[in-house]
């Protein structure tokens, strides 16, 4: 059988490697790129441009040499234009000049996502980024290496806004950060967590500015010298764009169902509509455990996992993935935020009727050293009508984080609330407290 994958970053990858791995004799794998690195992974960005982590060499965890030594054909700089989905073809051209065609038997679509780009008035400016690609992160990063780039505009306090944000500051430049809602993070944490989180950008000297839209990019000589948003103009030497990404969807043009945002919709097997495509990571949607319906989340988490299910089902191994949580997290000047599930905004969203409970405690007893002990904030949401499980948030300086794997589990189980009463949880002074904060908070969860 011959396999075609399109896009080889995080998703097409998974998906070779189990193909390979699993199906490698008599099978022919060909992977397709249009870019010219693979599998970076855009997670280290901040820490690298922020100067935690020394150099960005490692964020590649992989190279065309370890697919070609497993029998693959991979072929970057390589764009694929059109798809004949009726006779099976992928045309393609490589490095602009060359056009090329592979016939398939199954094909992969891993074409991932975008950065979405705000249409406004001065949008060409020299001086206005996004963050996705590796090459994008390098023109960040030798920005700041000017001494005349002194203001950097953030618009959007999402997850990339906030962590380039903290890196900005951390290269010594002064940080405007803006965004559409009243807090940073709002499509992950309610508003009791969220803020803490602002608490801190604004205790590290990054000016946060919520509420506001940015409308216009003014320029100076053909570079950017100001943004203008629906409450004021605002001198900035560079802007960095962070508003959330869009699905890349492309090839699949009219002949593909798709879901409400143009995601590639897909079954529980990453099949489409058509079944001998399978679509995988931030071009497809997901199965959610706690909307117990479709739904789009682009995380490389989600994507590793959707391309081993995807090829599994490509080469005859009929298997569901197992669903996601979205969950998520982010570390800030040592504050930590973790989540997983729906916020109870999120859930207001989406119609679900849900009720929360949230506790706060130390995590180690009183006798421990304070210097190691911190207070951790936790909030359970849970279904009004059946008690079950389907988000959780924590917030702390100590490093709680493995905590919310369980939360994902409990809601791709679909536990109820009383599961968590009585749950086994050890008790070691070292870690926890024999009353932690998840059985107090479950123990006083309204029930009824
Ligand atoms: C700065 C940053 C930080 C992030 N941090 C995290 C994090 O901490 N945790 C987390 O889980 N996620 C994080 N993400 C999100 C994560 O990177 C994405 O969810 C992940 O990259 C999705 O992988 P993918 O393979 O589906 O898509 P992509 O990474 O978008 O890859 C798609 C590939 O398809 C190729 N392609 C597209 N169209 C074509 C075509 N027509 N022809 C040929 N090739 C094509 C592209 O060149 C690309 O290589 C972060 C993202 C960014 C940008
Ligand atoms: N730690 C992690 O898990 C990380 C995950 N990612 C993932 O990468 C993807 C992209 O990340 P982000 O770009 O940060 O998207 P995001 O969805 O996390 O945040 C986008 C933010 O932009 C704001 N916004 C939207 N339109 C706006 C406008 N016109 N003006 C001002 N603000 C506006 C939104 O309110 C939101 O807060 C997400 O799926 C994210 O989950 C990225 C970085 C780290």
């Amino acid at each position: 059988m011959k396999f075609v994958i399109v896009g080889t970053n995080h998703a097409g990858i998974a998906a070779a490697n189990t193909l390979l791995d699993n199906y490698g004799k008599n099978n022919e794998v060909i992977m397709i790129d249009r870019n010219n690195n693979l599998s970076y992974l855009g997670c280290g960005t901040a820490l690298w441009v922020g100067r935690q982590i020394s150099s960005y060499k490692k964020l590649f965890y992989t190279k065309p040499a370890d697919f070609e030594a497993k029998g693959a054909r991979i072929s970057l700089e390589t764009t694929v234009n059109k798809i004949d989905f009726e006779n099976k073809i992928v045309y393609a051209t490589i490095k602009n000049h060359t056009e090329i065609t592979e016939t398939y038997d199954k094909l992969i679509l891993a074409e991932g996502s975008a950065p979405i780009a705000p249409d406004l008035p001065g949008k060409d400016l020299a001086g206005i980024h996004f963050l996705k690609l590796f090459q994008e992160g390098m023109a960040v990063d030798q920005e700041l290496d000017k001494s005349d780039v002194k203001t950097v505009a953030v618009v959007g306090a999402g997850y990339i806004g906030v962590e380039i944000a903290e890196a900005a500051r951390r290269r010594g430049k002064q940080v405007l950060l803006f965004d559409a809602a009243k807090t940073c993070l709002s499509s992950y944490y309610d508003p009791e967590f969220s803020t803490l989180m602002d608490q801190n950008l604004r205790d590290h000297d990054i000016e946060t500015h919520y509420g506001e839209l940015a409308q216009e990019y003014l320029g100076k000589d053909g570079h950017v010298c100001a943004l203008k948003t629906n409450k004021g103009k605002y001198q900035a030497d560079i802007v960095i764009n962070c508003i959330g990404f869009r699905p890349n969807a492309i090839l699949g043009g009219d002949h593909l169902k798709r879901f409400s945002n143009g995601a590639y919709l897909v079954n529980r097997n990453f099949q489409t509509s058509d079944p001998d495509v399978f679509a995988v990571g931030d071009c497809a949607t997901n199965y959610s455990n706690a909307l117990q319906d479709t739904t789009y989340i682009a995380l490389a988490s989600n994507a590793v996992r959707s391309g081993i299910v995807g090829a599994h089902n490509a080469a005859g191994t009929v298997i569901e993935g197992a669903g996601v949580q979205g969950s998520n997290g982010i570390e800030i000047y040592d504050l930590k935020l973790v989540s997983t599930g729906l916020s109870v905004k999120a859930a207001d969203k989406f119609g679900l009727s849900v009720k929360y409970v949230d506790y706060e405690d130390k995590q180690l007893p009183d006798f421990m050293p304070a210097s190691e002990n911190a207070k951790v904030k936790i909030r359970i949401v849970y279904e009004k009508k059946t008690n079950r499980i389907v988000g959780a948030q924590l917030a702390s300086l100590y490093d709680m984080h493995e905590l919310i794997h369980m939360f994902s589990l409990a809601i791709q189980e679909g536990l109820t609330m009383d599961k968590l009463q009585l749950l086994d949880i050890f008790f070691l002074p070292h870690y926890n407290q024999p009353y932690n904060y998840v059985t107090m908070a479950a123990l006083k969860a309204d029930k009824n």
